[in-house]
């Protein structure tokens, strides 16, 4: 295995039926990088996030993980990753010590003290020290997303993938959430895929994105947001990087 290299999508391509929905999608994930996932609505970003955390086998081409096959090897592929849901959802009979210390309850042998201390890190790694035994009706929509950072945060994954962070959220609390994702990654050392397409979030946080586009059935751009803005000749690429001129 490459340690540099986090991921490897090689010409993956996803059809439901006869429709495709895209195809011929390549790129690699550097360890430690921050890689964003954009395009518009129904491109193909969220079927992108579960073929790459091992939910559904793409129909064309390979996506590996830490050296490890998203479809024969989906077990060491989830050891080596944390996930937030679009939806996040916390069990709302538990407190967020509770709903932390659950998937250290289902994946580890740790005592109940041991599983409470690491709920209670991870929760002060997402801010949410004092927070501890609220339940998730008694927080903010953007404390909620910070639980469940800190629940994908849970068996310290070296890959984090998050799915919509900001959707829902003022762009304040939004902003929040990226600050809180470059300092994991700077605490951490993990590597983050993030599906957005808010800009601002976008050149806030990404290394490097990749965006999908329906109409093109695959992706149209790969790079630094910066130069994608500067430099595609594309015209959704260019027209998406440019709306910033109108915010
Ligand atoms: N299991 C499935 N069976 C059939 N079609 C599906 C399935 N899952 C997704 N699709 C279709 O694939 C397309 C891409 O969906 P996907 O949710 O990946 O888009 P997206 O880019 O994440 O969109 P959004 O930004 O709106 O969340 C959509 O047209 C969707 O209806």
């Amino acid at each position: 295995m490459n340690d540099a290299v986090a991921i490897v999508v090689d010409a993956a391509g996803q059809r439901f039926g006869t429709r495709t929905i895209f195809e011929n999608v390549s790129f690699t994930v550097a360890t430690g990088e921050v890689f964003v996932v954009l395009g518009g609505s129904g491109c193909g970003k969220s079927t992108l996030l579960k073929q790459m955390i091992g939910l559904l086998p793409p129909t064309q081409g390979r996506i590996s993980v830490r050296g490890h096959d998203v479809v024969t090897e989906v077990e060491a592929v989830r050891r080596d990753i944390g996930v937030m849901f679009q939806s996040g959802a916390l069990f709302g009979s538990m407190t967020l010590l509770e709903n932390i210390m659950l998937p250290l309850a289902m994946f580890t042998d740790l005592p109940a003290r041991a599983r409470a201390e690491i709920a209670r890190i991870k929760l002060a790694l997402v801010g949410l020290a004092d927070a501890v035994n609220l339940l998730p009706s008694e927080i903010s929509g953007g404390m909620a997303k910070r639980a469940a950072i800190a629940r994908a945060l849970a068996l310290d994954p070296p890959i984090l993938f998050l799915d919509e962070p900001s959707a829902g959220l003022d762009p304040i609390t939004g902003a929040g959430l990226d600050r809180l994702i470059l300092d994991l990654r700077a605490a951490l050392g993990c590597t983050f895929v993030v599906v957005t397409h808010e800009l601002q979030s976008i050149f806030a946080i990404a290394d490097r994105c990749v965006m999908l586009d329906r109409a093109a059935k695959g992706m149209i751009a790969l790079g630094v947001p910066r130069d994608l803005q500067r430099t595609s000749d594309h015209p959704t690429v260019r027209a998406f990087f440019n709306r910033e001129a109108e915010s």
